[in-house]
């Protein structure tokens, strides 16, 4: 049997943080914000990972009021999701993510943030697939003023139950 879960994810673009996207320190004039390293789309495949798993989402299980995650690395919040995905019984069966930003240029950086995930999910490179789009500047995210992420993830268990 399979599952499918979506993850959303927004933050805002301030100077004086890094700016780090799918694990990838990327150089940038700005960086995300937030409690934890802010890494919007590891957050995003995070949350897709827990929903499909129907265990709520990333705040429920590391809450942004819980100095422990204060400037927390999103790639070890990940593998903590993803444990609780091997726990299940569950394997990747397809990952597929959208970053929406205007800038910083993502397509350079891609190959390294798949690698990066598909390695936290135990999985093979062609399970995963991340992408880049701007908004042709309209919006929050075409004026530059944050970055989000979606991503929808199917999970696959060999035993017959949920
Ligand atoms: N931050 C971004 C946004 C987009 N890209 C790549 O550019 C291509 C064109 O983007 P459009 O929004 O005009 O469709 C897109 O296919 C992405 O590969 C990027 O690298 N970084
Ligand atoms: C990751 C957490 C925890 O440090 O903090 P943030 O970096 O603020 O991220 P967000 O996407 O708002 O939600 C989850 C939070 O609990």
């Amino acid at each position: 049997m399979f599952i499918v879960g979506q993850g959303f994810d927004v933050h805002q673009l301030v100077e004086g943080r890094p700016c780090i996207i799918g694990g990838v320190t990327i150089p940038y004039e700005k960086g995300l914000l937030g409690h934890s390293d802010a890494d919007v789309l590891l957050h995003a495949v995070s949350d897709a990972i827990l929903g499909a798993l129907g265990l709520g989402d990333i705040g429920r299980h590391f809450p942004d009021t819980d100095p422990a995650f204060k400037d927390a690395d999103s790639l070890k919040l990940l593998e903590r999701v993803w444990e609780m995905a091997v726990e299940k019984g569950y394997r990747l069966g397809n990952l597929d993510a959208t970053i929406i930003a205007q800038k910083p240029k993502m397509a350079p950086y891609i190959p390294q943030m798949v690698e990066i995930i598909a390695r936290a999910a135990g999985a093979d490179l062609q399970r995963v697939n991340v992408k880049a789009t701007t908004t042709e500047q309209l919006g929050f995210t075409g004026r530059g003023e944050g970055i989000a992420a979606q991503c929808i993830v199917s999970l696959v268990s060999d035993g017959a139950s949920f």
